[in-house]
C-alpha cells in the first residue's frame, strides 16, 4: 500500500481512521470552501472533499490521498461550522425539535483512482429550551462542528434518533470507506 495521508485537520477524522489500523500522517488541505449553496447536498460534500484531495495530491503525487466534507441540511438550508455565537444559536434553534440530514462526503485520490461517495444520516433532535442552548455555546463545543454540535459530545444529550451511520455524522463513514479500501485493494484483508 502507498503511503496513506489523511488531508484534513479534524482531529475527529485522524482517531477515526486509526480504526483501519493502517498507517497515515495529516496534511492540511488549505481551500476555499465557498460553494454554490443550490446544488444537492451530496455534490457539495462531495465537491468539497474533492477540492481537499486535490489540494494534497498535487503535493504528493505519488500518495494515496483521503479527504472528508460534512454539511448539516434542515429544512433545505445548509449549516456548516457555525462563524459566531449568534450564528452557531440561531443553528441550534433551528435544529431543535426536529429531523435534519448530515452528509459527509469523502474522496480518495491515487495514481490509478480517483473514487468518491457520500452518506447521509438522519438526525433527530429533541426540542431545546433556550437555557440548554446558551448552556451549550459557553462550552464551546459547537464552534468546529457543522450544524454547531458534537453528536460524540454534550450534543449527544439533544439526539432523540439517528439513521445512518453514526461515524459519518462525526466526519468519516469509516465502514464505507473500508469496504472502497478492499474493493481497491489497498488493504490487505481482502
Ligand atoms: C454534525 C457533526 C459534525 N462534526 C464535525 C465533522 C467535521 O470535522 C466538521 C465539519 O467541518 P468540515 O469542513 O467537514 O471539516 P473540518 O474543517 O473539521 O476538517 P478538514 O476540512 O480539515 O477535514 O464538523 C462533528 O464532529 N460532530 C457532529 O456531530
Amino acid at each position: 500500500m502507498k503511503n496513506l495521508i489523511l488531508a484534513s485537520t479534524s482531529p475527529r477524522r485522524k482517531d477515526l481512521l486509526k480504526k483501519l489500523n493502517i498507517p497515515f500522517t495529516t496534511f492540511s488541505p488549505n481551500v476555499d470552501e465557498s460553494v454554490n449553496q443550490k446544488l444537492p447536498p451530496g455534490e457539495i460534500v462531495i465537491m468539497l472533499s474533492s477540492r481537499k484531495a486535490n489540494v494534497a495530491a498535487q503535493q504528493f503525487p505519488s500518495s494515496t490521498i483521503i479527504a472528508a466534507d460534512t454539511i448539516v441540511v434542515s429544512n433545505e438550508k445548509i449549516l456548516g461550522k457555525p462563524k459566531s455565537r449568534k450564528e452557531a444559536k440561531d443553528m441550534l434553534c433551528e435544529l431543535s425539535g426536529k429531523r435534519h440530514f448530515v452528509y459527509t462526503g469523502v474522496t480518495l485520490v491515487n495514481e490509478q483512482h480517483t473514487e468518491s461517495f457520500y452518506e447521509k444520516t438522519a438526525v433527530d433532535f429533541w426540542p431545546l429550551t433556550d437555557q440548554e442552548i446558551e448552556k451549550y455555546l459557553d462550552n464551546g463545543e459547537p464552534f468546529d462542528k457543522a450544524g454547531a454540535y458534537g453528536i460524540q459530545g454534550l450534543g449527544s444529550l439533544f439526539v432523540k434518533s439517528i439513521q445512518g451511520d453514526y461515524y459519518s455524522v462525526v466526519g468519516l463513514p469509516i465502514s464505507r470507506l473500508f469496504r472502497l479500501f478492499m474493493e481497491k485493494r489497498l488493504v490487505p484483508y481482502s
